[in-house]
């Protein structure tokens, strides 16, 4: 098909991929044994795809090669129907699944990038007198996220996963007290008070690398029993995320989310873990001027009333490696 639109020939398609996004996905897995007993999994989903072969989609308004993306949302959905429980509920496994599905079924594809977000869910567990922990009944108990991205690209005819990366996003922390910031650079545009006790406040977000066994994806798929234990990462994740943050007598953000990295990376529990990266908004409180009634807030032993005053924020990002002697 010819394109209506003259197309020039001093330009070429430097990059590209398309595929569906915000697709929103709820599995329910059924206990074989007493039916009514139910996990959950709820995700947003992005699937893209990209290859050489595509680029007369492009180029020539072509669409002969396209998957299109309705097919990849179908995709998802029919995937989270038929894979085994244990790959759909663990968002890792459900990324790799998808990409190994596109590579695998489609030969023109020459590479996926899944990014799934992780709705929460917690079971509800009610007092005893009522049962404990309920067989199907849930709550949204945070706004936090668990991410997951994967990549896979067919590399020299192999499947290979060239990145997999989970996270947590929109976890919530505030303390009240414990949290520095003096001794900073000063010049004439300086006007911030050096504060030894300060509210500290951020939604953390945290991607860490995770490594996979060095093999083509489908043998990585096929050996579950290799597989990192990815569950038990994001849990790790969270619980050093948290208890630095409450524990570290914070001089700053930049030096709480290393120590927080740190802690991560030194767990023995986390050796498939390679980096981490942190962007941590400072999200101000600032303490509230009540002189007219002859009240003293405004210092940091009298603060009581806080305006919080989230824009701007200070928004303070790192990544952390392990050194190359230091390797799990
Ligand atoms: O922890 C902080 N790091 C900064 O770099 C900074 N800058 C600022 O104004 N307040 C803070 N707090």
């Amino acid at each position: 098909m010819s394109s209506k639109v003259a197309s020039s020939s001093n330009v070429r398609l430097a990059e590209a991929s398309y595929g569906k996004d915000l697709v929103r996905i709820l599995r329910v897995v059924r206990d074989a044994s007493d039916r009514s007993s139910h996990r959950i999994v709820e995700y947003t989903a992005r699937c893209l795809l990209s290859g050489a072969s595509l680029t007369p989609s492009y180029t020539q308004a072509d669409n002969s090669p396209v998957v299109a993306t309705d097919t990849v949302k179908n995709t998802l959905n029919y995937l989270a129907k038929v894979l085994p429980a244990d790959d759909v509920l663990c968002p890792e496994r459900y990324a790799l699944n998808v990409a190994n599905h596109f590579l695998s079924t489609y030969a023109h594809i020459e590479g996926v990038e899944v990014d799934l977000i992780q709705h929460k869910w917690t079971r509800i567990v009610l007092d005893a007198k009522d049962g404990g922990a309920h067989k199907h009944s849930f709550v949204r108990d945070g706004d936090e996220k668990r991410t997951v991205r994967a990549v896979a690209r067919r590399v020299g005819g192999e499947a290979r996963v060239t990145e997999l990366a989970g996270g947590l996003k929109g976890l919530l922390v505030l303390k009240s007290s414990g949290s520095a910031f003096y001794g900073f650079h000063r010049d004439q545009y300086t006007t911030l008070k050096e504060v030894n006790d300060r509210i500290f406040s951020t939604e953390v977000e945290a991607i860490y690398s995770i490594a996979l066994p060095n093999k083509p994806l489908p043998a990585i798929l096929a050996a579950k029993s290799e597989l990192p234990a990815f569950c038990d990462l994001a849990a790790s994740v969270k619980a050093h995320t948290i208890r630095i943050f409450a524990l570290d007598n914070s001089a700053s953000v930049q030096a709480t989310m290393y120590r927080m990295s740190e802690a991560i990376l030194n767990d023995a529990g986390n050796g498939a873990i390679t980096d981490v990266a942190y962007a941590l908004p400072n999200k101000h409180y600032i303490p509230i001027d009540l002189g007219f009634k002859g009240l003293s807030n405004l210092d940091e032993k009298d603060a009581e009333v806080f305006l919080p005053s989230q824009h701007p924020s200070g928004l303070i990002k790192a990544k952390v490696v392990r050194t190359a002697a230091s390797k799990l």
